[in-house]
């Protein structure tokens, strides 16, 4: 993939995109997006609510597209936090649906683009045709090796924390784990990411200067990119952009 992106950097454009100074030796391994904004936008167009997600999702799958083809390896996507039940029950059953609409559509895509699909959450809580889609996807991609299309889908930062602990407590009392053994790395493998390294790069959406309960830990030595451009507003020129930033960041402190 990179090589590919090699060659397209030697000429002006390519197919669509030109990776203008983006450098292919340092392209983000673990970029994460809070994708905010959705309803805001379907506000200022005088829409409901629920168009601003289903344009949201048509922008996801241009970010997937181009992520596979920069070569980033994994990208996850906070598309419902366990905070967003609380949202009115109109708009939560709209929400639930979308996982299944959009793999419907793409599920045979990202089969074919080498897609592995993976999902962070609690997901036993969630309606059975949502679980359903889900699992399908994980299951018909499972053995795919390309990037990791990972959805944060009934996901909270601290309740995850919450349960780590649970775990290595058990985990020590039964004599699995020793107090001096835990740490950094070993923690990290009680949380549900323990598979996955963390984001290099956070991208943010609609302004919003928080991290809303996502990834605390896993955010710790993250890049973080904010952009006031609302998600369904979001292109493959703001993606390249915050990597641009990021690559200039790791010039800047890449010495010791
Ligand atoms: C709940 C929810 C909301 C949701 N939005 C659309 C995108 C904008 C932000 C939030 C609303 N999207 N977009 C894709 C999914 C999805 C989830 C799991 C999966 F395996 C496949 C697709 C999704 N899920």
């Amino acid at each position: 993939m990179l090589n590919k992106l090699k060659k397209q950097k030697k000429s002006t454009q390519s197919d669509t995109h030109s990776y203008q100074d983006l450098s292919a030796e340092n392209i983000p391994k673990h970029i994460a997006i809070i994708m905010d904004g959705n309803g805001r936008w379907a506000k200022k167009r005088g829409l409901p609510r629920v168009a601003g997600h289903r344009e949201g999702m048509n922008v996801i799958r241009k970010i997937v597209r181009y992520s596979n083809r920069l070569g980033v390896n994994i990208l996850t996507l906070y598309a419902f936090s366990t905070e967003n039940w609380k949202r009115p029950k109109t708009e939560v059953d709209f929400l639930m649906r979308l996982p299944e609409r959009f793999l419907n559509v793409e599920l045979p895509t990202l089969i074919e683009e080498n897609v592995v699909v993976r999902v962070t959450g609690e997901k036993e809580n969630l309606p059975q045709y949502t679980k359903r889609a889900v699992e399908k996807a994980i299951e018909e991609t499972k053995h795919n090796d390309g990037l990791v299309l990972n959805f944060a889908l009934n996901y909270g930062s601290r309740s995850e924390i919450i349960d780590g602990i649970k775990s290595v407590i058990k985990d020590v009392e039964g004599g699995k784990m020793a107090v001096e053994d835990l740490n950094d790395s070993t923690f990290s493998s009680y949380l549900m990411t323990a598979d996955l390294d963390d984001p290099d790069l956070l991208i943010r959406t609609s302004g919003e200067l928080r991290l809303s309960n996502f990834m605390l830990w896993q955010l710790a030595y993250s890049e973080f990119w904010f952009t006031e451009v609302l998600w369904p507003d979001f292109t493959e020129e703001h993606f390249e952009e915050a990597i641009r930033v990021y690559q200039k960041r790791q010039r800047r402190y890449g010495g010791v």
